[in-house]
């Protein structure tokens, strides 16, 4: 397997223009497919995620042109749900926003449709999901486990009323739920069951509902009215964010080095929880300054921290590893989704963070962290998860480097971030 040996890296400086949202650009593929109208997606993420969502919808019928660049996409919408005459599989790889929105948009339309995956992807749950989908007629079957893909699933339409769903595993299957609602025969009402986690992302899926005119009237995270009659409308153009995770890691950066880190193409305007990421590194004791469309991170001696990290699940990743740099120990609760994600990524993170020296607690929902006075040499294992690989990078600050393998699995959500990584490094 490919190793990427990263030196001891003594200064990481400058700006970087941090590629496009995954959660966006797949919702907004996704929206724009199902309305009336072409939309035309800029700075949209070209990474396995999105090109999973394409073919995807390129089987489905939908017409669509990439750039040659791949970051402008003109979505021919298909005003409504999709209708296909003979019967179509569609691979998701591990991309958590196409398996479970393409799930929930199949129900509504014409068509027998069977979703699979890479091998991970028959580990993480759907079932709280197929369960909604059924209260309102849905026809789903499970061709291997019961509550995970692979899927069968046969368009009949969603009636509509009254749907409950969990909301305690993924705030993607509200998501999805809601992504349909507005295209159910009648009104719909969502009530969600227990504590909803990942909450901003579903701030997100409302923000880009409204962008392609469909109105939800929410009472916070526990029900949702969806009126009837209401259809997708393309809002001519849309401009992708930068993806807030993926800035975690350059902010990161910037604290631990002691340089300045500029990101830019999301700031304080961003409709992504993970921004939020700032505060955490400032509450570790960065300099974070704010604009519009940009984040700067400045340098100082970080100390460790004890928070609830649930409206922040991927970036918190970035806080695990950063800890190492940090005086004291750090705590990260709230988080017991992360073992459903690409990887066990409590296991992963644990086992990972010992091997460089860390003292490490993982209790069933949280992780505890105890750096080590002197960071060890280790080759770090990315079990296939583009995160643990990107957090890891953060380890190429102490003195004896770090060597990451199979780090071409960032190619999920952000394919060139070894060489960005690298532009800044000194
Ligand atoms: O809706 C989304 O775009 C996402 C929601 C989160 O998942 P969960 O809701 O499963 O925590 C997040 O971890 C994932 O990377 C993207
Ligand atoms: C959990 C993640 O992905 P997915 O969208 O597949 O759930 C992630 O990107 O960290």
């Amino acid at each position: 397997m490919k190793e990427l040996r990263l030196a001891h890296v003594a200064h990481f400086n400058g700006e970087v223009n941090i590629p496009g949202s995954k959660s966006i650009s797949n919702r907004a593929l996704l929206l724009a497919a199902l309305a009336n109208g072409p939309t035309e997606l800029t700075n949209l993420l070209d990474s396995d995620d999105i090109r999973h969502m394409l073919a995807a919808l390129s089987k489905l019928g939908i017409q669509y042109e990439l750039s040659a660049d791949k970051s402008r996409c003109l979505v021919n919408g298909n005003a409504g749900p999709f209708a296909v005459a003979a019967p179509l599989t569609l691979f998701l790889g591990n991309a958590g926003t196409a398996m479970r929105p393409l799930c929930a948009a199949l129900t509504l339309g014409r068509g027998v449709f069977e979703l699979t995956g890479e091998p991970r992807m028959e580990e993480r749950p759907i079932g709280d999901l197929v369960n909604a989908l059924r209260q309102l007629g849905a026809n789903i079957k499970y061709l291997k486990n019961s509550h995970y893909p692979p899927l069968q699933i046969a368009g009949t339409g969603l009636t509509g009323g009254t749907v409950t769903i969990a909301g305690t595993l993924s705030s993607q299957f509200l998501t999805a739920l809601l992504m349909v609602a507005p295209l159910a025969q009648s009104a719909v009402t969502i009530e969600v069951q227990g504590d909803l986690v990942s909450k901003p992302y579903i701030d997100i899926t409302l923000a880009l509902m409204q962008k392609f005119g469909v109105e939800v009237q929410n009472h916070g995270y526990q029900r949702f009215d969806i009126a009837a009659g209401q259809q997708y409308t393309a809002p001519g153009r849309l401009l992708v964010e930068g993806d807030a995770s993926s800035a975690s890691y350059f902010l990161a950066a910037g604290a631990i080095a002691g340089g300045e880190v500029k990101v830019t193409g999301v700031g304080r305007q961003s409709i992504q929880g993970d921004i939020k990421f700032a505060d955490a590194l400032a509450a570790m004791g960065a300099q974070i300054e704010w604009g519009d469309d940009f984040i700067i991170s400045k340098g100082s001696q970080l100390q460790g921290i004890d928070m609830d990290m649930n409206h922040i699940p991927d970036a918190a990743m970035t806080i695990a590893t950063a800890a190492i740099f940090a005086t004291g120990e750090t705590r990260l609760s709230n988080i017991y989704n992360w073992r459903i994600k690409e990887t066990d990524r409590l296991a992963a993170m644990a086992t990972e963070l010992r091997k460089v020296g860390a003292e490490v607690e993982e209790g069933e929902d949280f992780i505890r962290i105890i750096p080590p006075k002197t960071v060890q040499h280790a080759t770090i294992d990315t079990y296939n998860d583009h995160r643990m690989a990107m957090c890891f990078s953060l380890l190429a600050f102490a003195d004896c480097g770090v060597t990451i393998r199979d780090p071409d699995c960032t190619s999920k959500t952000f394919p060139d971030y070894f060489r960005q990584f690298a532009a800044l490094s000194r």
